[in-house]
């Protein structure tokens, strides 16, 4: 199965679903059977963090495509440790997925994960969530270019959108950073248009739930698939061949 950095290649948008760790082998069939784009290993949320527990679950995805988000509290997600161990359990991962994710605000180790995912050849989106609001199109541009200038390979923004404002300013930023590699978000009911529209105007990977815990405003990955289809005639062609 071709790697994440291959179907990056080809320019046309990516569906992702997350993953815990409940059981890693049924998720991984899911992956190869329904033809996810994207599994997304959020380590977070799995039941231990101990390196030899999440090495053995992330191995069950073995040949597909991964992405590995260990997922700070101060960005809504639960890893337990220290920074320290966080940076070890990506080092330790690393060399088993084909990327990263890792928050701009994580200032204490977002140079260890580059250098890392850089010696292994592994790409990484360098991420940022607000789960209150969206921050005005200035303030965007500087976390999109503070990204850029950390090492990331992709740069994604998820931010709670209240309305139509909301969505404008997103898309904004999105056709006006065109050739960079851009994963844009509007979380929320508000937002739910933008994990379909947004994908058309050229966010590289959208997020969908198959079961789970879906984050706010996602749809489900069928029917993510399904609207894709619809309305980007590459993506239909993609998911026929
Ligand atoms: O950051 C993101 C995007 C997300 O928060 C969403 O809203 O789809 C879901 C997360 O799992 C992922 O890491």
């Amino acid at each position: 199965m071709a790697t994440l950095r291959e179907r990056l290649a080809d320019e046309v948008p990516l569906v992702a679903v997350s993953f815990g760790d409940d059981d890693a082998e049924r998720d991984a069939a899911q992956v190869r059977d329904r033809r996810v784009d994207v599994a997304e290993l959020r380590i977070d949320w799995y039941s231990s963090v101990e390196p030899d527990h999440v090495l053995d679950r992330v191995r069950r995805f073995r040949g597909l495509p991964t992405l590995a988000t260990i997922r700070s509290k101060a960005e809504g997600g639960y890893w337990p440790g220290s920074e320290a161990e966080r940076l070890r359990l990506f080092e330790a991962v690393l060399p088993e997925v084909d990327a990263v994710d890792v928050e701009l605000s994580s200032e204490e180790i977002l140079p260890g994960v580059v250098a890392a995912a850089r010696r292994h050849d592994r790409l990484v989106v360098v991420s940022h969530h607000d789960f209150t609001g969206t921050p005005p199109a200035g303030r965007l541009a500087e976390i999109t270019e503070g990204a850029v200038a950390a090492g990331a390979d992709l740069v994604k923004i998820s931010t709670m959108a209240h309305g139509p404002d909301d969505l404008l300013t997103l898309a904004g930023l999105l056709t006006r950073h065109s050739s960079l590699r851009l994963i844009i978000i509007g979380m929320g009911a508000e937002g739910a248009a933008s994990r379909v529209f947004f994908p058309l105007l050229g966010s590289r990977i959208t997020y969908s739930a198959i079961g789970g815990r879906p984050a706010p405003g996602q749809l489900p990955f069928d029917e993510t698939v399904r609207q894709l289809e619809t309305f980007s005639p590459r993506f239909a062609e993609r998911r026929r061949g």
